[in-house]
């Protein structure tokens, strides 16, 4: 396994590229650190797949290196790169055993004899295939095959790292869950690299000890799960992650207060005067933001409460900008009117759309 180094990493797919818009992936350095299981997240067209194939050598970038443990990979193909692929679709030899096919890729590498047998074991053993690995590939159902093709991205124990390609688009859905736990187990078992890339935050969330979301072909944060849903580095990973997603309102912000639609709100943090042509607005999530009678808090119109089974999620509106919040289990809503109270704490500012760190009191 290894450490990979993103330096200076840009890919254009036009020659001579003139401006931001021109890279499917902008210039970007980052550091993803040996034996971590990294998420890439983001919508289509985000580059998620134009980064992939660039640590994998599929894709030579236009500018800048990968390193793999210091080492530069950039102008390797992918057979010297020391990685193993697994692919949305199951790649799995139907004329093998599952045995023979969870040990191709070792005895490809020249290993024989015992050494093989143990690690198929052990890996047929975690994926619960052990009772399957004398029967051929040939009239195994879709979810068994892509649990093959997940062993056998597993089976090497020296690989740099191991890339995921949406695993699990043709996977059940009841079984999509249980594989994702397995995956993080074995992650943990095995103490190996991992990136798997999805536009789907779920599994991004379960999977991942650092999601890395992507937005027009940028990263937009590196973080935990839980840190992407308290303090979202951009107003794109506060509308990505969570549902509902977080809400932006154009805002002033001044000191330790945000005056929206005319309404001053308290900060938990204070900020200098933002303006200088920068879009300032405020991000809330539904979580931090709690409907209450009308007159204890800044008044809003209701326009309608979904019953999402756990929670209450009420649409409504300030000063006619529309946003989501919490409703209180023991709060009946009756009427239109009422009023949102909301955690300081975890209002956050952004300007342009980037964080804008406040000073804590
Ligand atoms: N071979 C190519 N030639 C030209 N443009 C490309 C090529 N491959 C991708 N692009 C463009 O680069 C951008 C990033 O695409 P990419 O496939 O990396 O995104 P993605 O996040 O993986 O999307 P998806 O989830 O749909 O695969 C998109 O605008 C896409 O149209």
């Amino acid at each position: 396994m290894a450490r990979i180094d993103l330096q200076n990493l840009g890919h254009s797919y036009t020659p001579n590229p003139r401006s931001d818009t021109d890279y499917a992936l902008k210039p970007m350095t980052h550091v993803w650190e040996q034996g971590g299981a990294y998420a890439l997240l983001g919508p289509s067209g985000c580059g998620k797949t134009t980064l992939l194939n660039i640590i994998s050598g599929l894709l030579t970038p236009s500018e800048g290196r990968v390193l793999f443990d210091g080492k530069d990979v950039t102008a390797l193909p992918t057979e010297a790169r020391n990685i193993a692929q697994v692919f949305q679709f199951p790649v799995v030899y139907d004329t093998m055993t599952v045995y023979e096919n969870l040990a191709f890729p070792l005895r490809n590498r020249g290993l024989r004899g015992p050494a093989v047998d143990a690690r198929v074991r052990e890996i047929a053993e975690l994926l619960d295939l052990t009772p399957d690995l004398k029967r051929r590939g040939r009239g195994l159902t879709a979810d068994a095959k892509q649990k093959i093709s997940l062993g056998r991205g597993l089976v090497r124990p020296d690989v740099a790292a191991i890339l995921f390609d949406e695993p699990l688009t043709v996977i059940d859905p009841h079984l999509k869950w249980e594989l994702r736990s397995k995956l993080k187990a074995l992650h943990r078992a095995l103490d190996l690299t991992m990136i798997y890339v999805t536009h789907d935050q779920t599994e991004a969330l379960t999977f991942a000890d650092k999601v890395v979301v992507m937005h027009d072909g940028r990263v937009v944060q590196i973080g935990r799960p839980d840190e992407l849903f308290a303090k979202p580095a951009h107003v794109f990973v506060g509308h990505f992650i969570g549902s509902p997603g977080m809400n932006v309102l154009p805002a002033e912000v001044a000191g330790r207060a945000a005056k929206i639609g005319g309404h001053v709100i308290p900060l938990g943090r204070a900020y200098p005067p933002l303006n200088g042509g920068e879009k300032i607005e405020v991000g809330v999530r539904p979580e931090f933001a709690t409907l209450a009678p009308a007159g204890t808090g800044v008044p809003v119109r209701v326009t309608r409460i979904d019953d999402l089974g756990r929670v209450r999620i009420a649409k409504v509106e300030l000063s006619g900008l529309p946003m989501a919040a919490t409703v209180p289990e023991n709060l009946s809503v009756t009427g239109d009117e009422a009023s949102l109270t909301f955690d300081p704490s975890m209002i956050h500012v952004y300007a342009n759309g980037s964080l804008v760190e406040g000073e804590a009191a």
